[in-house]
């Protein structure tokens, strides 16, 4: 079989290609879904983020198009219905089940709440549901909002440790200036970073148009997913089957290159941003396993120092030192509870589990 275009993939769908004046874009959902199956049964895993429940909403309410945001609100809450069961539809057809996630920025910044949304994409994925994900706008303030979800898929790729993001619009990506008022613009078929120069060729969304935030917003989400390992590859999706089409090469299309992987990414965020928030201390053998390239189990554990909460950062300390540094999947006082404990003795201490690593591999780094 040949080696499948990414292990596990995100595509964003903007809101022009998802709906129309007729409402929903049954056709293109219906060659996206196939595209999607295709792709998984060659080993990528797929997860969507879509755009189009306000402007699904809009019609139905009859609402004008207005920048008041209890307006958008209250569209989003109207449309968002009907943009997942028209997901669902298309997806029904080849035997997938969808799964929606409505997520905030605090969702994907705040490092408890993204182990949240990890863990919960991480599941839906092993059971073979394949995730729709959108901003969730009826509740999200001016504070809490992404506010596009060029961005949002850029965070989700991050959090779910994707290694390609293909953001699909209605361009057929960066040209040297707006394509729409520019007729002389030329395509940019691949970009090694995102540059001051490179950013300040970007227009933002036609002011008549249902997308938001236009070319700018799409290299802002390339920038983050660069800097967390991800590819990103900017398309269009209009015409048959065009992710296949972008993916397979076959189709015009920007590349935004990746700085290093998404592992390797992810562990530079653990070693070099985060301070620790306390500590837990290990016996020689656990010390020896980590070593090794084992996860920290609670049964080495000796003591643990700090009011840290699950999520949050912790240094490891051996009988010689600090042996490595990563983040704890209980808080303090629940690692305390489980110190010396050994698989199953988890649940009976605490009633609950969430696996059997205090922290595991993944998540840490050695020192
Ligand atoms: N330098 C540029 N290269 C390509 N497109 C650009 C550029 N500057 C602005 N744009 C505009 O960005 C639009 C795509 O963004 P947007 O309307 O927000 O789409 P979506 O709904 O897919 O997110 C294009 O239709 C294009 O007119
Ligand atoms: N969350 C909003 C989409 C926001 C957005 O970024 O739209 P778009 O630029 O069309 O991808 C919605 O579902 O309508």
């Amino acid at each position: 079989m040949a080696r499948p275009p990414a292990r596990r993939l995100v595509v964003k769908l903007g809101s022009a290609l998802v709906t129309g004046g007729e409402g929903v874009r049954a056709a293109f959902l219906a060659g996206l879904a196939s595209d999607a199956a295709e792709l998984r049964s060659s080993g990528t895993e797929v997860i969507l983020v879509s755009s189009g429940a306000v402007a699904l909403g809009r019609t139905r309410l009859g609402l004008p198009r207005s920048p008041r945001l209890d307006l958008k609100q209250a569209a989003a809450a109207a449309g968002q219905p009907l943009l997942m069961r028209a997901w669902d539809e298309a997806f029904a057809a080849h035997g997938i089940v969808t799964a929606q996630l409505l997520l905030t920025a605090n969702d994907t910044e705040d490092r408890r709440a993204s182990l949240n949304a990890r863990g919960t994409i991480e599941a839906l994925l092993k059971t073979g549901a394949l995730p729709v994900i959108n901003e969730n706008d009826s509740t999200a303030t001016a504070e809490l909002r992404v506010g596009d979800n060029d961005r949002l898929s850029a965070r989700v790729a991050q959090l779910a440790g994707a290694d390609c993001l293909v953001l699909l619009s209605d361009v057929d990506g960066l040209h040297t200036a707006d394509p729409r008022t520019d007729p002389q613009a030329e395509h940019l078929a691949e970009v090694a970073a995102i540059t001051p120069a490179i950013l300040a060729l970007a227009g933002g969304a036609a002011a008549d148009g249902v997308g938001t935030g236009g070319m700018r917003t799409k290299l802002e989400a390339a920038r983050i997913a660069a800097a967390a390992g991800c590819v990103t590859l900017i398309g269009s999706g209009a015409g048959e089957r065009p992710l296949a089409r972008l993916l397979s090469g076959d189709a015009r299309r920007t590349r935004v290159a990746a700085e290093g992987n998404p592992a390797r990414a992810y562990k530079a965020w653990i070693a070099g941003t985060l301070a620790p928030v306390g500590s837990v201390r290990i016996d020689a053998g656990a010390a020896e396993a980590l070593v090794r390239g084992g996860s920290l189990l609670p049964a080495g554990v000796t003591a643990i120092d700090g009011a840290f909460a699950r999520g949050d950062c912790v240094a490891v300390l051996g009988p010689d030192g600090e042996v490595a540094r990563g983040l704890s999947r209980y808080d303090a006082g629940e690692a305390a509870r489980l110190i010396g404990a050994r698989g199953r003795e988890i649940a009976d201490r605490l009633g609950y589990s969430r696996g059997d690593a205090l922290i595991h591999r993944d998540d840490m780094v050695l020192r």
